[in-house]
C-alpha cells in the first residue's frame, strides 16, 4: 500500500532543517507532542517570544494520524473525550468534527457478546445488561451508582485525593471478581495499557467522570487533527521540524542566554527553556552538565501497544454496524480490544470499505504478519469466518513506549491537578509533559499550560 497522502487541510510550518539555527528568543520549547504545542499555544496568547523544536517531521508527538489510501490511520487506537477540560478551553470541537462512539462497550464472553451501557445515555440497554454475566445485578447497580458519583464529585477532590491501584479501588467499592476480570481489565487495559490494573486510582476515577461528563470521539480526520489544530494557532516561523535537542547549557558572554543544542551542531538561544519531551527522551537531555534523569524524579519504563489495522470491502455484518468498542472478556487471546473506526465516522475509509482496528496490550515478538493471523482467527469467532477473511493488513503500529507506567503507588504521586510542572533548573528550564501530568491528552495539556504559565511569571517579573 501506497502512502497517499490525504490530510483534510495543510499547516503552513516553517521547517528549518539546516544552516545556522541560532535563534534568539525568550523561550525555547523542546517537544512538539500534546504538551509543548499547548505550552506554545499559552505563550503565543500571551504573546511571549518563543521557537519550539521538534525531533520528528511533524508535530503531535504521540497524537498522530497517517492517511493512507483513503484511510485515516490514528498512530494507535486514541478517544477524544469532549469533557477533558483544558481541551475545552484550548481546541475547537466544531472544527475537529467530533463523531461519537456508544457510550459502553460490547463485550465477548463466553462465546457471545453482552453489552454494558451507560445506563443514563441507554437506560434501555442498561436495564438488559442487568441479566447477562458480565457481573452480577448488584455489579451493575454499582456502576450506576458510580458513574453518579462520578459525575457529582469534583475535580479537585479526584485529584488530591488518595490513591491505590485499580484493582484495589475496584474491590472497596464492591465489585465483583467477574466484572472486574470481564469487563474493566479489558476496558482500562485499553485506556492504560495494563491488563493488572495496577495504574493509580485517581486516573480512573478522572477517566470515569470525563466519560460521565461528556462523550468519546473520535475527530473527522483522525486523532491527529488535535495536534494540528493546536500546531495551526502557532504564529509562522515558530516550529522548528527535524531537530532532536542533546543539551542544554549555559551560553559564554550572551547576556545569561541559554544555549539548546541539537545533533549536528544547531545552537537555538533562549532566555527559558522548557522540555515537553516524553520521559525516555527527557532522561537523555543533558541540562547543564547533567542528565536530566538526575534532576528530575522520572518514573520508569512505560507500557506498550501494538495496534493493526485491516481493510476490507464487506460491511461489518447485521449487528455490527453500531460505533461500538468490541472488548475481550475472556482469559486467552491476544486481542485486547477492537472497533470499526469507518462506522464512527466514514472518513476513516473509503466509501464502500470498511476499516478495522485491533489494539493489543503490551509488546509482542510476532511480526505484523504473524500477528495479524492470529488476530485474524481470534476475531473470525467474534465476527464470522466469512466476514474476517475478507479482512486484509493495512498497517500495524508498534508503540513500546505509549504511556509512563502509573502505578503512582509508594513513587512519585502524579500532579494530576496542577499539571506536575518541574522546575529543572531555578528560574531557566522547566520539564513538562504526560509522565508529570497524567498521560491523558487532558494531562499533557494541562501539563504544557502549566509550564507557560510559570515561565510567564517569572519572564514578567524578571
Ligand atoms: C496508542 C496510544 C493511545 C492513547 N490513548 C489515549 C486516549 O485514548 N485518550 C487520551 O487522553 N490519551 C491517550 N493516550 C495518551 C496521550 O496521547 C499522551 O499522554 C500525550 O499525547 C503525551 O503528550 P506529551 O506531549 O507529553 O508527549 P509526546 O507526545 O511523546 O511528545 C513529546 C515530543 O517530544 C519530541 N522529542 C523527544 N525528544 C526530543 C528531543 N531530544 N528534541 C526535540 N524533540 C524531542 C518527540 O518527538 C515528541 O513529538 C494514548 C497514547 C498512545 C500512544
Amino acid at each position: 500500500m501506497g502512502s497517499g497522502r490525504q490530510r483534510p487541510r495543510s499547516l503552513s510550518l516553517v521547517v528549518a532543517r539546516s544552516g545556522s539555527a541560532a535563534v534568539d528568543t525568550d523561550v525555547v520549547i523542546v517537544g512538539g507532542g500534546i504538551s509543548g504545542l499547548a505550552c506554545a499555544v499559552e505563550l503565543e496568547r500571551e504573546g511571549v517570544e518563543y521557537a519550539l523544536v521538534e525531533a520528528q517531521d511533524e508535530v503531535g508527538g504521540r497524537v498522530r494520524t497517517d492517511y493512507v489510501d483513503g484511510y485515516t490511520l490514528d498512530r494507535g487506537f486514541q478517544i477524544f473525550l469532549t469533557a477533558y477540560p483544558k481541551a475545552v478551553e484550548l481546541l475547537d470541537f466544531e472544527e475537529l468534527k467530533l463523531r461519537e462512539f456508544y457510550a459502553g462497550a460490547s463485550v465477548r464472553y463466553g462465546g457471545e457478546f453482552h453489552r454494558v451501557a451507560d445506563p443514563l445515555r441507554h437506560p434501555v440497554d442498561g436495564v438488559l445488561s442487568l441479566a447477562n454475566p458480565i457481573g452480577s445485578v448488584r455489579d451493575k447497580v454499582l456502576v450506576g451508582l458510580y458513574r453518579l458519583q462520578a459525575y457529582l464529585k469534583p475535580l479537585e477532590a479526584i485529584f488530591a485525593g488518595e490513591e491505590t491501584s485499580i484493582a484495589r479501588h475496584l474491590e472497596d467499592v464492591g465489585f465483583s471478581d467477574r466484572i472486574i476480570k470481564t469487563f474493566f481489565r479489558p476496558f482500562l487495559g485499553g485506556i492504560f495499557f495494563d491488563r493488572e490494573l495496577g495504574t493509580t486510582s485517581r486516573l480512573f476515577e478522572f477517566v470515569m467522570k470525563m466519560l460521565a461528563t461528556g462523550s468519546n470521539c473520535l475527530p473527522e480526520g483522525g486523532i491527529g487533527e488535535v495536534s494540528r489544530q493546536l500546531a495551526g494557532r502557532l504564529g509562522e516561523g515558530r516550529v522548528h521540524l527535524g531537530r532532536r535537542v542533546t543539551e542544554v547549557r549555559r551560553g559564554e558572554g550572551d547576556g545569561g542566554c541559554l544555549e539548546v543544542v541539537c545533533e549536528g551542531g544547531d545552537v537555538l538561544r533562549g532566555k527559558r527553556v522548557v522540555l515537553a519531551t516524553e520521559a525516555p527522551a527527557a532522561r537523555r537531555i543533558r541540562v547543564m552538565g547533567e542528565e536530566m534523569a538526575t534532576r528530575v524524579t522520572l518514573e520508569e519504563g512505560g507500557v506498550g501497544t501494538v495496534c493493526l489495522y485491516f481493510w476490507t470491502d464487506r460491511s461489518p455484518p447485521r449487528g455490527f454496524g453500531e460505533p461500538m468498542l468490541y472488548l475481550n472478556g475472556g482469559d486467552g487471546g491476544v486481542v485486547n480490544n477492537c472497533c470499526f473506526p469507518s462506522c464512527v465516522s466514514p472518513s476513516y475509509a473509503p466509501e464502500g470499505r470498511t476499516l478495522v482496528s485491533v489494539s493489543l496490550v503490551g509488546d509482542w515478538e510476532e511480526g505484523d504478519e504473524e500477528l495479524g493471523r492470529r488476530v485474524r482467527g481470534e476475531l473470525a469467532e467474534w465476527f464470522g469466518e466469512d466476514f474476517v477473511g475478507s479482512w486484509r493488513l493495512l498497517r500495524g503500529y508498534r508503540i513500546p513506549y505509549a504511556q509512563p507506567r502509573q502505578g503512582g503507588l509508594g513513587g512519585r504521586r502524579m500532579d494530576l491537578g496542577g499539571g506536575g510542572v518541574v522546575e529543572v533548573a531555578k528560574g531557566e528550564v522547566w520539564a513538562c509533559g504526560d509522565y508529570l501530568g497524567g498521560a491523558t491528552l487532558e494531562g499533557a495539556m494541562r501539563s504544557g499550560v502549566r509550564a507557560a504559565r510559570e515561565i510567564n511569571n517569572v519572564v514578567l517579573k524578571g
